[in-house]
């Protein structure tokens, strides 16, 4: 009898664009391709940020969720009606071209979906909501930036506070009313986009993780990193678990559906 392996997601991860060596790379980091093997045994596939170049629907119909991920690079001020600012670069335009609209087909098509930091960012321009620059600045607001280091573990390290809202999708995945994340952003949530839930904010107000209100199936995005601890933070493993779980409960069913089909 021949052993069923278990399902593996084929999960599409965003890519920066990155020059180097004279070539224009589309890279994704390791990070968070190892907590898709590693939390949540699926397999990455890394999208490039073609843009326009890219069918996304063709795309969508070949992968079983979307992870967005963080970048150093800011999502351009022009697409939630912002000026853009020298002090707000670097941009990366390729990678906002593709994944805004990455997020509006998965997001209509159930598919599920995690984003974070800049993907969270970019989550909530695609629905309609804006972004404020050096949040650090603003009255009131915390430093949220990386620690000033050149050791990763020491710049991911996790070290602030998030309250999770109560009665929130957020609060059953990790249990918990308040968890311990590890920040690393200049910008953040200014209007939140119609359509988005707050799941969790900082001491100082800010937003620090959403979903999708009317989704069908998991659709979560967090300003903080997960995929960089998924191996040994709990709320991080259960993040990436639920994602996980979310994905094969959709290929399930949609296996269910076809095989009543035929
Ligand atoms: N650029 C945005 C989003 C922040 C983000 O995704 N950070 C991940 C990279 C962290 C690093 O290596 O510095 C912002 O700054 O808000």
């Amino acid at each position: 009898m021949t052993k069923t392996r278990p399902f593996s997601p084929l999960v599409a991860v965003t890519a920066d664009v990155k020059d180097l060596d004279g070539y224009r790379w589309h890279a994704a980091s390791e990070t968070y391709l190892n907590a898709v093997t590693v939390g949540l045994g699926g397999i990455p596939v890394v999208v490039p940020s073609l843009g326009d170049a890219l069918d996304i629907e063709r795309l969508l119909d070949r992968v079983d969720g979307v992870l967005l991920t963080g970048s150093r690079s800011n999502v351009h001020p022009e697409l939630y009606g912002a000026e853009a600012d020298r002090r707000s670069e670097p941009y990366d335009t390729a990678r906002d071209a593709t994944s805004l609209p990455l997020i509006r087909a998965a997001l209509a098509r159930g598919i599920p979906l995690l984003a974070i930091c800049r993907g969270f960012q970019e989550l909530n321009v695609a629905l309609g909501g804006t972004l404020i620059s050096e949040v650090q600045e603003l009255p009131g607001r915390h430093d949220h930036r990386a620690p000033v280091s050149d050791i990763q573990t020491e710049r991911f390290a996790i070290r602030q506070d998030v309250a999770i809202v109560t009665g929130g999708c957020l609060g059953r995945i990790v249990d918990a009313d308040a968890i311990k994340v590890n920040s690393l952003h200049r910008q953040a949530v200014g209007t939140l986009a119609e359509g988005l839930t707050v799941e969790a904010v900082a001491p100082d107000g800010t937003i620090e993780a959403v979903s999708v209100t009317d989704a069908p199936g998991f659709a979560v995005g967090v300003q903080w990193h997960p995929e960089y601890w998924v191996a040994t933070d709990a709320p991080s493993a259960r993040l990436f678990r639920a994602f996980g779980e979310a994905m094969r409960a959709r290929a399930a069913s949609h296996a269910g559906l076809a095989a009543a089909a035929e």
